[in-house]
């Protein structure tokens, strides 16, 4: 994990161009990192559909998660394929690309594998890079929501960040933390997306 950060660390910021005109924009890490709050106004700012990943987990896999308890590779493939499935038939009238941001955990390679390998339009990802500190204590903060602040340490150990060969291939990453406002978030992720929004 040491070895996995500080290569991530030197290659973080920015998207291969090839891929900055991908149709659909995978926002990915941890619990509480603020993929739901980036993937609202970068939907909104667009006029791109926003598709959040927790609204496709089975009620045994909330009621887990509401326990305390870490989900496991059995409970999240079935997940990943509604989430899949779901995606697969969505269509959006936009010209313009990304036209679809989904908002989803995709802790381990495994998870990010599948969803290149299915989703039928061109992916990539952005991953929102948090400390466990930060993560901790906005999840503390937030009210209202099934998840816990006792599954943080959880995240991180499943947590495979993505590799030097992912980010060269389709994974930009984006350091947050606890200096950053929601609109610097937005800003930060608009220059490594290439989108020329307010
Ligand atoms: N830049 C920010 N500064 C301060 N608080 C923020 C920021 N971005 C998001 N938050 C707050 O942090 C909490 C977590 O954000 P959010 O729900 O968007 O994360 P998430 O990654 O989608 O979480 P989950 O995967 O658990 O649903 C929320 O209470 C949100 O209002
Ligand atoms: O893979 C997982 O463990 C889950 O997707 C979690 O990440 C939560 O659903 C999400 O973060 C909501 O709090």
């Amino acid at each position: 994990m040491t070895e996995q950060l500080s290569t991530l660390a030197t290659s973080t910021g920015s998207l291969p161009r090839s891929l900055g005109a991908a149709v659909a924009v995978v926002i990915m890490g941890v619990s509480a990192s603020g993929k739901t709050t980036l993937a609202h106004a970068l939907a909104r700012q667009t006029g791109a559909l926003f598709i959040e990943a927790d609204d496709y987990h089975s009620t045994a896999n909330r009621a887990k998660m509401s326990a305390g308890i870490p989900l496991t590779d059995q409970d999240r493939w079935p997940w990943l394929y509604t989430l899949y499935a779901s995606s697969h038939h969505q269509e959006t009238t936009s010209i313009s690309t990304p036209r679809i941001f989904i908002t989803c955990s995709c802790l381990k390679r495994s998870y990010r594998d599948v969803l290149r390998s299915t989703l039928d339009y061109s992916v990539c990802f952005l991953y929102l890079r948090m400390s466990p500190e930060c993560a901790r204590v906005r999840i503390t903060r937030r009210t209202g929501h099934f998840m816990p602040a006792s599954m943080i340490d959880s995240q991180f150990a499943m947590l495979e960040e993505p590799t030097a060969e992912e980010q060269d291939m389709d994974v930009a990453a984006l350091e947050v933390d606890s200096t950053m406002s929601a609109a610097d978030v937005l800003a930060a992720a608009c220059t490594v997306l290439g989108l020329s929004v307010a």
